[in-house]
């Protein structure tokens, strides 16, 4: 139960202005989000790989690593994947507040949490990448061998199986995993970052 009566907001004195100029580049959420094995990891990895090459000041947020620490509490019920996300878009505006380029890479199967996440940043700020891969084709590459898992019945609740994916509607940049390479996908996402004079 949330209770903030006795806690008083402290505003910092270093501002995002201050961070921009220190970093020569404005802090963004990069959001991937996709079916597994659509290819969100990879391409969020080589995104970063990029950016870090290019002196800019980012950070991978990662769906299996945060979910070995900040929420290894969460399994995959709706609720549990809601929280999920609550949680990560708090630790994304955190990131942002620090002055990164934060690139997120979890399922976030529901339009309605990554819409909140959208509304606690400031306009421009969130930037939605739908990693787009056919679920028959997720389940051809299965790198981690979850589909098959989920086909036999050794894993509920398994996204695009038997929990549900909310595509995007209107996501800022849409990828078609199964249709480009690798690289063509780190050119789609940095040619849209320069075209909006983001990096
Ligand atoms: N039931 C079920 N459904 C979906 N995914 C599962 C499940 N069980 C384990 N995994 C593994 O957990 C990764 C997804 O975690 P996320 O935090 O991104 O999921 S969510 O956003 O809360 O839906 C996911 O990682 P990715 O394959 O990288 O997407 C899986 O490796
Ligand atoms: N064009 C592509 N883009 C991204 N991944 C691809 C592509 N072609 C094949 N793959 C493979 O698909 C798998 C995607 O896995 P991963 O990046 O972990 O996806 P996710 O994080 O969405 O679960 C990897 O094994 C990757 O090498």
């Amino acid at each position: 139960m949330s209770n903030l009566n006795n806690i008083t907001w402290h505003e910092p004195k270093i501002t995002n202005e201050d961070r921009r100029n220190q970093t020569g580049h404005g802090s963004y959420v990069l959001w991937f989000t996709g079916l597994s094995g659509s290819g969100k990891s990879t391409i969020a990895n080589a995104v970063s790989n990029y950016l870090y090459r290019q002196g800019i000041n980012e950070y991978v947020l990662d769906g299996d690593n945060v979910r070995y620490g900040l929420n290894k509490d969460l399994g995959f019920s709706d609720d549990d994947r809601k929280e999920n996300i609550r949680r990560i878009g708090e630790v994304a505006k955190l990131f942002v507040d620090s002055g990164k380029i934060v690139i997120t890479a979890f399922i976030s199967p529901f339009c309605s949490e990554r819409e909140q996440v959208r509304n606690l940043l400031k306009e421009g700020e969130f930037i939605e990448v739908f990693v787009d891969c056919p679920l028959d084709e997720c389940e051809r590459r299965d790198p981690k061998q979850l589909y098959s898992k989920a086909r036999s019945g050794e894993i509920k609740e398994f996204t695009g199986i038997d929990s549900p994916y909310e595509a995007p509607e209107n996501p800022e940049i849409s990828i078609r995993s199964d249709q480009l390479s690798v690289e063509q996908s780190v050119e789609q996402i940095i040619s849209y970052l320069e075209k909006k004079n983001i990096i």
